[in-house]
Formats: structure tokens, C-alpha cells, sequence
């Protein structure tokens, strides 16, 4: 990679907002903005217990990952239709559009929705309709990884699986989210075998509260090619060293850590120190409705709070599309968009 000439600060924060960068870590859940969530309350008639869209807002205030999955889940209940579906993620494909996001890999946890009754197929059609429109219409390029969540049993992901099989060409890859401490990737080692003898990519979160092991066995057992947030990999050296060694992509979201309270401040943050030490590190929104910002917000906040440089930001823009699952003439094109950006 080259190394860059000086950049003034405002250069630096103008590259942040312009740069063509890729999102790999993004819940479409929870992009649900409060508004949308009235909305669709309304629309489908489904009560929800705030009486405004400030008192929702008021309740975002998270001293862990549980504290916020409970209110997360509870704003989903509200999206019954494909055209709920649709909208949540046309309205989060504009704003990536907004932040110069050209190709983002969309998380999804159909349990969530299926446990109430509604169609996987309601859930997959909506979202790549979506993923669809974006391409055609506002040239961003999107994909859907279905996410299985940890806290229910793997039984009911083979089930999930075996739901979502006859949509097998709308989604790339499976992930593992939702609560993680109790819930190690192990638990689910038999199903992510079936996933990849189908051929799809894997994905899990791991390292985000839970410790370092959680990461081993999510590379060693479930045999991911990317980690979901693994902030926690800074506690063990000899996993530091294998994730830079072998390049194994890290999805980090540091306006989720801060909110959800992984680190006291974003000051705080170990994103430099992953990238100082060689980690194919990426910069993430997660849950941009719940934690107060989408991709750029991440970026700009960030970069604001802990000092990173312009390289920093230059690696971090050419690891987003180096971790994605994007074809090689399709990563190569924007690897050349993001080189372009930069030694302009
Ligand atoms: N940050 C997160 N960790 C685990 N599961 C999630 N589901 C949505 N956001 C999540
Ligand atoms: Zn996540």
C-alpha cells in the first residue's frame, strides 16, 4: 500500500466523508429508526409500549449487549410485510449511499421474525428487493448474510437453515449474533459445518464482550473467514499475531463499543492499536439507529476522539473491500476507486 503525503485536517475529515468505503457490519434490525418504528406500529397496528417517538428514543441508553438486544427486539415487532421489510432497508440504503458507501454485506436474523409468525419469505424477498433497487438505482452494491441467533438452540438454526434454502441464491453467507457470553461459537459447530459444504461464506461476532477463546473457537471450530467486532483480541498476543499473520478480517463498530459500554470512552477505543499491529481491521455502524450513527458518524467520530491518521484511514478504506466477499474484478475496481480518493 502507498504511504500517503502530509494531509491537512480538513483534507482528512473531507477523504472520511467521500471515500468509497464498504460496510460489512450492519443489523438491518437495527437500522429501524424510531420514526419507522411508529410508523410501521401504526400502519400494521401493533402497539408498542412508548407513547412518542422522543420517549423511544429517551429509552437508548445501554449499560451492556443484553440491555440493548431487549429493546432491539422489541422494536422489530413491528415489521410484519415485504414491504416493511423493503422499506427498513431502502431507507438505510440511502443513508449508506449518503456516506459514499458502494457495497455493503446487510446482516439479517430471521428468527426474529419467523418466531412471530411471519414468512421467511417475506423477510428474504423484501430485503433483496431492496438490495436489488440499490444496485439498479442508487449504484450501491448490497448483499444479505443471514445471522443465527446464539441465545436460541442449534436445532432451531438447522431449522432456520432449512427455511431459508429455497431463497439459497438471496443471501451469501450465514453469522452468529445476538448474546454472546454463555453462548460460545462451539454451540453451534454442526450447523456451520452444513453451511459450508453448501458453499456459503461464514461470519460470527465473537470478542465483542466475550474473551478471547470465543475467537479461537469462532476461526478453529465454526472456521469463519471474518470476526465480528473481536475488540477483545488485544487480551491474548498469540491470537493478535495469528489475525495479522493470516489477514483475518475484523469488523469493528466503535460507536456500538462505546454505547454498549466495551469501552469507557471512544478515546479509549483499540482500533489504532489493531491496526498499528497489522490486523485487517474495518470500521462498522452495527446498530446506527440504536448507537447515534451511521457509517460516517463512525468514521469522523472516531478518528476525532482517538488521533488516527490519514493512513489509518487510507488502510482502513482498502481492508473494507479487501474483507469483503465481493468478486475479484469487482474488489479490484474499487480498491482502484479507494486508491483513486487518496493519491489524488
Ligand atoms: N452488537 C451486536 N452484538 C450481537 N448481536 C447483535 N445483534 C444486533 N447487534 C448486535
Ligand atoms: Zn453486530
Amino acid at each position: 500500500m502507498n504511504t500517503l503525503p502530509p494531509i491537512s485536517a480538513e483534507r482528512l475529515v473531507d477523504l472520511l466523508r467521500t471515500a468509497p468505503k464498504a460496510e460489512l457490519h450492519i443489523h438491518i434490525e437495527g437500522s429501524l429508526e424510531p420514526e419507522l418504528i411508529f410508523a410501521l406500529s401504526q400502519r400494521n397496528g401493533i402497539a408498542i409500549p412508548y407513547a412518542s417517538v422522543d420517549e423511544l428514543r429517551r429509552a437508548y441508553a445501554f449499560s451492556n449487549l443484553q440491555s440493548f438486544l431487549d429493546i432491539y427486539y422489541a422494536g422489530a415487532s413491528v415489521l410484519i410485510t415485504e414491504q416493511d421489510f423493503y422499506d427498513m432497508a431502502w431507507a438505510y440504503l440511502l443513508k449508506a449511499q449518503a456516506d459514499h458507501v458502494i457495497h455493503t454485506e446487510i446482516f439479517f436474523d430471521p428468527q426474529t421474525h419467523t418466531a412471530r409468525g411471519v414468512a421467511m419469505k417475506t423477510v428474504i424477498d423484501g430485503l433483496h428487493r431492496a438490495c436489488q433497487d440499490a444496485h439498479a438505482k442508487l449504484g450501491v452494491s448490497a448483499s444479505l448474510i443471514l445471522c443465527f441467533l446464539r441465545h436460541l438452540s442449534e436445532e432451531d438454526a438447522f431449522a432456520t437453515l432449512e427455511d431459508a434454502l429455497p431463497h439459497r441464491d438471496q443471501f451469501i453467507g450465514v453469522g452468529l449474533d445476538s448474546s454472546e457470553l454463555g453462548h460460545p461459537p462451539e454451540k453451534f459447530a454442526r450447523v456451520f459445518a452444513r453451511c459450508r459444504e453448501l458453499g456459503l461464506h461464514l461470519v460470527a461476532h465473537a470478542g465483542e464482550e466475550g474473551p478471547p477463546e470465543y475467537i479461537w473457537s469462532a476461526l478453529d471450530v465454526l472456521k469463519v473467514e471474518r470476526i465480528d467486532h473481536g475488540v477483545q483480541s488485544t487480551r491474548d498476543a498469540a491470537l493478535m499475531k495469528r489475525l495479522a499473520a493470516e489477514r483475518i478480517p475484523l469488523t469493528v463498530c466503535p460507536l456500538s463499543n462505546q454505547k454498549l459500554c466495551v469501552f469507557p470512552n471512544l478515546a479509549d477505543h483499540n482500533l489504532g492499536r489493531l491496526l498499528d499491529a497489522g490486523l485487517c481491521a474495518t470500521v462498522n455502524s452495527d446498530d446506527p439507529a440504536y448507537f447515534g450513527g451511521y457509517m460516517n458518524d463512525n468514521f469522523l467520530q472516531t478518528f476525532a476522539a482517538t488521533g488516527l491518521t490519514a493512513q489509518h484511514a487510507y488502510t482502513l478504506m482498502r481492508n473494507s473491500f479487501e474483507a469483503s466477499f465481493l468478486a475479484p474484478a469487482a474488489k479490484r475496481a474499487m480498491l482502484d476507486r479507494v486508491d483513486a480518493a487518496f493519491l489524488a
